[in-house]
């Protein structure tokens, strides 16, 4: 049997793909099915939408799947990602057993005892990221969020303070170079393009060179400093190969710590963006969302997240003046501010969060390699073919999801017999996500203790619209009225 092809020629269909991705991998899923061919040049992809085939690829222990585009059938060798070209060879873009010591040294910064102590950092930042706002100011919340998750995956993985110029180098890397960074991702010609002098590649080996030198010196300082802490960098400087007694080369180093300040602040800043937006556009989740938590963390609250003391976050606001909520700078009082032992009961806040990675998911599309020739939705396909995954497709798959296209955190706390597949936000198997936990709870958080002191309304009528890059980000600013609640 042969497997449909996205109809419209095609030429046709690659001009489509890369105009609305979104949209293209929608219809070709309603047109063709759970599976289809899709009319990238290069190895054959196959856009797959069944959560069972989708299972069964991410959870393969053996030697049947690998990540990234390659013509090689050896699973140890990492094939073509994107990412490559600013992750190097991170734990997200390496392969075999280099994935594998990684991945182990690295997970212990992720266990469930390491997040519960880091839930105060995630409730303290968003306090204070909320202590830089004014009573009916409008906020650019995708900014406020980008800084938030970035500020907290500094402190929290590697002791560093939002104020470092890394943590600017790299905000700076992300605004201007997301769209470089996607080239090559469907068309593979266009890595070419690198060899050129375009401005572009100019810029990004510009910027690249930058935050190298920046991460080598954070490197050099740490192990001036002898290297005792428990933070990401002290660990990886402390490990020994196990075989020959050698510490880790610092480019390895540098290639897990531009992995995790990356791969652990956009995702997040993503959810919580289209979090915040979609409490605004609907009032009743919102006035939900914050009868749990005054039930969970009681009636008392400071207005607008009030300071005492020290120093507040800088922001950006999107226009709006200055009435109230003020703030005297630095680190909240408390206030109820949610801690670790309140995360089982803010069911409600993670239903949000869930419901908002359903219809957004940071990560939409996920793709491995097939090793050797198999039957994937009862069609044989070749080896070095290409599963693609679209979470954007499946989450929003109407034979999964009732009302696909509503937002309606209640879905979360019913039962439902949908299989464990038709949401896989955080990807699955032994390449899941490493920060799974982690992001979930500092979503609870950021949003548990914002939404205390603050109400969100758009400011603009004007849809917003999701723009597919490497992650999935808000199209445009993400503009809030943000008003202060009072005791
Ligand atoms: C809402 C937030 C997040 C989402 C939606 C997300 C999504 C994903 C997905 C889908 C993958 C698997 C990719 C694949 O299989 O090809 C992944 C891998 C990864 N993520 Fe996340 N992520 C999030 C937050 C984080 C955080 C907070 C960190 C770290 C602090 C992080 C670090 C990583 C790393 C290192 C990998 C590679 C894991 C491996 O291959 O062993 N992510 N993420």
């Amino acid at each position: 049997m042969t497997v449909p092809r996205a109809p419209g020629g095609r030429l046709n269909a690659l001009r489509e793909m890369r105009r609305d991705p979104l949209g293209f991998l929608t219809q070709v899923r309603r047109d063709c099915g759970m599976i289809a061919q899709l009319p990238t040049p290069g190895p054959r992809h196959y856009l797959v939408s069944d959560p069972a085939e989708i299972q069964r690829a991410l959870t393969a222990t053996g030697r049947e799947f690998a990540k990234g585009q390659s013509r090689s059938k050896d699973p140890d060798q990492p094939g073509f990602q994107p990412l490559q070209r600013i992750l190097g060879q991170g734990l997200l873009t390496s392969a075999g057993p280099l994935w594998r010591r990684q991945r182990r040294l690295i997970q212990p910064m992720f266990h469930h005892a390491r997040i519960a102590e880091y839930c105060d950092v995630f409730a303290r930042l968003a306090a204070r990221t909320g202590a830089g706002w004014r009573d009916g100011e409008v906020r650019e919340v995708h900014t406020d969020m980008t800084e938030l998750t970035l500020a907290i995956v500094a402190r929290t993985v590697f002791d560093i303070d939002l104020d470092a110029a890394i943590v600017a180098q790299i905000r700076q890397w992300l605004g201007e170079n997301m769209a470089t960074a996607r080239r090559g991702a469907d068309l593979p010609w266009m890595r070419f393009l690198d060899l050129l002098p375009l401005p572009s590649t100019r810029r990004w080996n510009a910027d690249r060179r930058k935050l190298d030198g920046m991460v080598h010196d954070l490197i050099a300082d740490r192990r001036a400093a002898g290297g005792s802490g428990s933070d990401l960098l002290s660990l990886l400087l402390a490990a020994r190969d196990a075989e020959t007694g050698e510490a880790m080369p610092d480019s390895q180093v540098r290639d897990e710590a531009v992995t995790l300040l990356l791969a652990g602040h956009e995702t997040t800043a993503n959810a919580l963006a289209w979090s915040l937006h979609l409490l605004g556009t609907h009032p009743d989740a919102q006035a939900r969302l914050r009868a749990e938590l005054d039930e969970v963390l009681g009636a008392d609250r400071e207005p607008g997240g009030q300071t005492t003391g020290g120093h507040a976050a800088g922001g950006h606001a999107a226009g709006g003046h200055a009435a109230g909520g003020e703030t005297t700078g630095g680190e909240t009082t408390g206030g109820g501010r949610p801690g670790a032992a309140d995360l089982p009961r803010l069911r409600y806040a993670l239903a949000v969060v869930r419901e908002a990675m359903r219809l957004y998911p940071p990560a939409w599309v996920v793709a491995r390699r097939m090793l050797a020739s198999r039957e994937v939705c009862g069609r044989r396909l070749p080896a070095g073919s290409m599963l693609v995954f679209s979470s954007w497709v499946v989450h929003r798959d109407p034979t999964w999801w009732p009302e696909p296209e509503s937002f309606r955190p209640e879905r979360w706390l019913e039962t439902s017999d949908r299989p464990r597949y038709a949401y896989f936000p955080f990807g699955g198997g032994p390449r899941q996500c490493i920060g799974n936990g982690f992001a979930e709870s500092e979503a609870v958080m950021a949003l548990a203790t914002l939404c205390r002191s603050w109400s969100f309304a758009p400011a603009s009528t004007d849809p917003i619209p999701p723009r597919p890059l490497i992650t999935l980000r808000p199209g445009s600013a993400v503009p809030m009225l943000v008003r202060s609640i009072g005791p």
